[in-house]
């Protein structure tokens, strides 16, 4: 586990304590040198969006199947991930933005609702000790809903605002308005509101506790050697 000593590398560490016929190896945190990762056949890595690309390399290098679970994985980082697995053929890598069941449904059904919408904004709510804005949960959501929009041929989501010089309207990710909520009290929640004239259609998953996250963990575990090369979403596990 890379990233052990944190919420979700500390909750991992427990679940695969837990979970029959696997053995949890190492527990690697910031500073720690990964070396063989304690001959790992599957390394699970929740770090900071800045070490992610480096934990993953050194791994895919030595040849160690690797389930990635920290955001902040963009375009550029992807292709440079790639490239490295070119030369690494047998090696699987997998990369979430959420593990819990709910939210990879709630992403799925947000892509197949898109087309029927005029208005679309995603409203993400997380705790305040988050690093990244807007979730990547959020940024993926807002991917799917731009590409589905894409391909029904929608333009831009309609919004007359000429003057907003307190930033009030959110960002925006692919074109998709996203708000990103920091509360205490909260783990990791998000809306997603589609709109058209006379109706309204709200998509909402709710993580209440990081044991949410441990299923689709622990089932990506189980899977990631038989899925080699990039995978980008859990859902591609699950037939979704
Ligand atoms: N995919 C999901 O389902 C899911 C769920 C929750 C959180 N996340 C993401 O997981 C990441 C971690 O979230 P968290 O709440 O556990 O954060 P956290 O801050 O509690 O834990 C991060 C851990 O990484 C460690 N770390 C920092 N630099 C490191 C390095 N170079 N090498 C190894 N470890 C290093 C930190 O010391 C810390 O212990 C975030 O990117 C978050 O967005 C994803
Ligand atoms: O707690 C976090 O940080 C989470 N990050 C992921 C995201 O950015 O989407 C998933 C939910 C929890």
């Amino acid at each position: 586990m890379i990233g052990a000593a944190g919420r979700m590398g500390s909750e991992v560490c427990r679940a695969v304590e837990e979970a029959d016929g696997l053995d949890l190896v190492g527990r690697y945190d910031a500073g720690d040198e990964l070396g063989d990762l304690g001959g790992a056949d599957v390394v699970v890595e929740f770090s900071v969006p800045d070490a992610s690309p480096a934990n993953v390399a050194h791994c895919v290098d030595r040849g160690i199947n690797v389930v990635v679970g920290t955001t902040g994985w963009d375009e550029a980082r992807l292709a440079d991930l790639r490239t490295r697995l070119a030369d690494h053929p047998d090696v699987g890598v997998l990369i979430a933005p959420n593990f819990a069941i709910g939210a990879v449904l709630m992403m799925a059904f947000a892509a197949k609702a898109a087309e029927f919408y005029e208005s679309v904004e995603v409203i993400e709510l997380h705790h305040p000790d988050k690093v990244d804005a807007p979730s990547g949960t959020a940024a993926r959501t807002a991917a799917l809903i731009a590409q589905a929009r894409e391909q029904a041929g929608l333009g831009d989501v309609p919004d007359a605002t000429t003057s907003d010089p307190g930033g009030a309207r959110g960002g925006r990710a692919d074109g998709i308005p996203v708000h990103s909520v920091r509360l205490r009290g909260l783990v990791a929640h998000q809306e997603v509101l589609f709109g058209q004239t006379g109706e309204m259609l709200t998509l909402r998953h709710d993580s209440f506790d990081r044991v949410s996250f441990m299923p689709g963990v622990i089932t990506a575990v189980r899977q990631v050697a038989d899925h080699p090369g990039l995978t980008v979403g859990l859902e591609n596990y699950l037939g979704i």
